[in-house]
C-alpha cells in the first residue's frame, strides 16, 4: 500500500502530450495484486493528465452501433418534433437540447451541438439489476422522457448501451478509490443511487461562417465535466482536444476501439486537484457530422465533496468550499443552460 503522504509528493503540473491508453481486460481480476497494478496506471493518469483511453473495455460494438445508428435517427426528426422534448420544459435536465440551446464556456456565444439527455431507468425487457441508481429522490430527480420513434426503437438501444457503461463504470469507482490508496469499496455507501447522466451529442460540421473571429462557436466550448468521470464513446471524426497546464489542446484521437475517461470537478474537489479536472472541448471542421456519448458519473446527490485525508497538507486550506455533488452539478447546469433559458 502507498502511503497517503505518497498522494501528495505526487502533484503535478499536468503539461502532458498524449493520452494515455489503459487496458481494461483485467478490471474485474479477482486477484488484488492485478487491480493494483491498474489503479496504479489510473492512478498515474489521474494526477497527469485527467483523460485516458480504455481499451478492450468490454461493451460490445453491436451495443454501440445500436445507440448510434438510434441516435442518427432521432437527430434527423424535424426540429420542431425535436422541441416536444425540449429540456427547457423539464425540470431535471432530460430530454433535447437544440443546437446554440447550451453554452459550456461562459466567453462563447453557444455551442454548435444538438443533445438528447437521460437518466437510470431499468431496461424495458430487462432483468433485474441489484444496483439501481436513480435521481428520483434530489431535486434533480424525475424520470426520463422518450421520443416517438416507432416502438420503443430508439428507446431499447440507448438504454442497452446506457446499462452497458452504467457496468463499466460500477467497476471503476473501486479502481479510483485503490488509486487513492483508499480502500476499495471508500465509494460504495457514497454511490447507491449514483447520478448517471448520459448525452447523445450530434457535431454538425463547422463551417468558417459559423466560427465568429474569436472562435466563440465551436462543437462545444472549453470547460470541465461536473461529476466524478465521464465515459466518452465518440465516433472515428475527430474533435476533442484536451488542454495541458501550458494551455495547449492535445487532440483526443479517435482510437478505434477504445473509450475515452476523463475525470470531472467533484474528483478535483474530492482530491483538492490532485486527480485532475482537464479542460476539453470539441470543434468538428472535419465537414462530417460528428457523434459522441458521454455519460457521466458522480456520487449520490446528497454526499459531501470534502477533501480526502490524504489529499491536503496538514494547515493547508483545501481549495474548494465543501457542497453537496447535487448543489454543484446543478449549479453547474443552471450555468450552462441559463443563456438560452428565456429563447424557449
Ligand atoms: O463530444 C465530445 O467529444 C465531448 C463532450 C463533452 O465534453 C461533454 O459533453 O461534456
Ligand atoms: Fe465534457
Amino acid at each position: 500500500m502507498v502511503s497517503k503522504t505518497l498522494l501528495l509528493d505526487e502533484r503535478t503540473k499536468s503539461t502532458f502530450e498524449q493520452i494515455p491508453i489503459i487496458d481494461f481486460s483485467q478490471a474485474a481480476n479477482p486477484d488484488p495484486v492485478v487491480r493494483r497494478e491498474l489503479a496504479d496506471l489510473i492512478r498515474d493518469a489521474c494526477i497527469n493528465v485527467g483523460f485516458f483511453y480504455i481499451s478492450h473495455h468490454g461493451i460490445s460494438s453491436e451495443v454501440i452501433s445500436g445507440a448510434l445508428s438510434a441516435a442518427k435517427r432521432y437527430f434527423e426528426l424535424p426540429v420542431s418534433e425535436k422541441l416536444k422534448l425540449d429540456i427547457h420544459k423539464s425540470d431535471n435536465y432530460k430530454g433535447y437540447t437544440a443546437l446554440f440551446g447550451e453554452n459550456t464556456d461562459v466567453n462563447g456565444l453557444g455551442d454548435l451541438h444538438e443533445g438528447f439527455d437521460l437518466g437510470w431507468e431499468p431496461e424495458s425487457t430487462s432483468e433485474k439489476h441489484e444496483h439501481a441508481p436513480s435521481v428520483d429522490d434530489s431535486e434533480m430527480g424525475g424520470g426520463n422522457v422518450w421520443p416517438d420513434l416507432a416502438g420503443n426503437s430508439f428507446k431499447d438501444p440507448v438504454l442497452a448501451y446506457y446499462h452497458a457503461a452504467v457496468r463499466l463504470g460500477r467497476l471503476l469507482f473501486p479502481l479510483f478509490a485503490l488509486a487513492l490508496d483508499l480502500p476499495e469499496d471508500f465509494f460504495t455507501d457514497k454511490t447507491q443511487n449514483s447520478a448517471a447522466i448520459m448525452r447523445l451529442l450530434h457535431y454538425p460540421p463547422q463551417s468558417p461562417a459559423e466560427v465568429d473571429a474569436n472562435g466563440r462557436v465551436i462543437g462545444i466550448g472549453a470547460h470541465t465535466d461536473y461529476e466524478c468521470f465521464t465515459i466518452l464513446w465518440q465516433d472515428d471524426v475527430g474533435g476533442l482536444q484536451v488542454q495541458n497546464a501550458d494551455g495547449n489542446w492535445i487532440d483526443a484521437v479517435p482510437i478505434p476501439g477504445t473509450l475515452v475517461l476523463n475525470l470531472g470537478d467533484q474528483f478535483a474537489r474530492w482530491t483538492n486537484d490532485i486527480f485532475k479536472s482537464t479542460m476539453h472541448r470539441a470543434i468538428n471542421r472535419t465537414g462530417r457530422r460528428r457523434f459522441s456519448i458521454p455519460l457521466f458519473f458522480g456520487t449520490d446527490y446528497d454526499v459531501l465533496l470534502e477533501p480526502l485525508p490524504g489529499c491536503v497538507t496538514p494547515g493547508e486550506t483545501p481549495k474548494y468550499e465543501v457542497v453537496t455533488a447535487g448543489a454543484y452539478v446543478k449549479s453547474r447546469l443552471d450555468a450552462t443552460y441559463a443563456h438560452s433559458a428565456d429563447d424557449q
